[in-house]
């Protein structure tokens, strides 16, 4: 489970992040949604243990990302938004690569790196370089990346950007699959059929802090609406930043 607890940040005189509060349960997908500049990239950053908070707290599992960044990236897969393959590696090497700042070692590392191979359906790029791969292949590159060192909570920022409706599909199928094995899942987007499509629950944001949150049906009674779209353009107060 991954629990925020009253996060602030300020960049300067921006306020990024305002007393944000809101968990993501085991088993379920959770989605954060919010227009352009909502805080969400910032709320992902701190999780990982990238940039920290000035006030709050970020738990993974119990562990503070801030307190103990290291403990706290073992439990997080993270898929970023810009997929950085190192093109001079084969795709095996890369997500060995992965697994061994994870930690892994030896036989361990050798199974996992191998299962997520089968896993992704990446057996025949396994021994190719990823220099002129498609969007679709490294994206599924970058999930076996983030996949690796089996992690309980998976992060993921504005997943299907760039990815065409085959990928999509895809990356949707993985996470399904991911769900049902237990793992958290949390991700942002700005685009409502993606988490009209995938989420158990959708943490709204705006201006750094909770608009709301809920599964769809409960965001459809809060404002009385029957469409799960109208519901966020009236919880936001505008459909500014907001993609359908
Ligand atoms: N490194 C930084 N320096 C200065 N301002 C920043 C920095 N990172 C984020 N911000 C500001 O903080 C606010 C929140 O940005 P953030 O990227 O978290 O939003 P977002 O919801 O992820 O937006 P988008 O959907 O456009 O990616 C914005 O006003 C942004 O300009």
């Amino acid at each position: 489970m991954i629990e925020v607890k009253q996060l602030s940040k300020s960049f300067k005189d921006v306020n990024a992040l305002n007393s944000l509060t809101f968990s993501a349960p085991d088993g379920q997908i959770t989605g954060l949604l919010g227009p352009n500049g909502a805080g969400k990239t910032t709320c992902l950053r701190i999780i990982y243990g990238l940039l920290q908070a000035q006030q709050g707290q970020a738990l993974i599992n119990g562990i503070d990302a801030n307190q103990q960044p290291i403990q706290a990236r073992r439990q997080i897969g993270i898929f970023p938004d810009k997929f950085g393959l190192y093109e001079r590696l084969t795709v095996r090497e890369q997500i060995a690569y992965f697994a061994q700042l994870h930690g892994l070692a030896g036989e361990k590392l050798e199974q996992r790196v191998a299962q997520v191979i089968e896993q992704l359906d990446i057996v025949e790029l396994a021994n190719r370089k990823s220099a002129g791969f498609s969007q679709g292949q490294r994206m599924k590159v970058a999930l076996a990346q983030a996949l690796v060192h089996d992690p309980k909570h998976l992060i993921l920022d504005e997943p299907s950007r760039g990815l065409d409706v085959m990928s999509t599909r895809i990356l949707r199928d993985i996470l399904r699959e991911q769900r049902a094995q237990g793992t958290c899942i949390l991700f942002s987007s700005h685009v409502m059929q993606e988490v009209a499509a995938l989420c158990d629950r959708v943490v709204v944001m705006a201006k750094g802090k909770v608009a709301a949150e809920g599964t769809p049906d409960e965001l459809c009674e809060l404002t009385g609406e029957s469409a799960l779209e109208e519901a966020f353009v009236k919880i936001i107060g505008s459909d500014e930043g907001i993609a359908a």
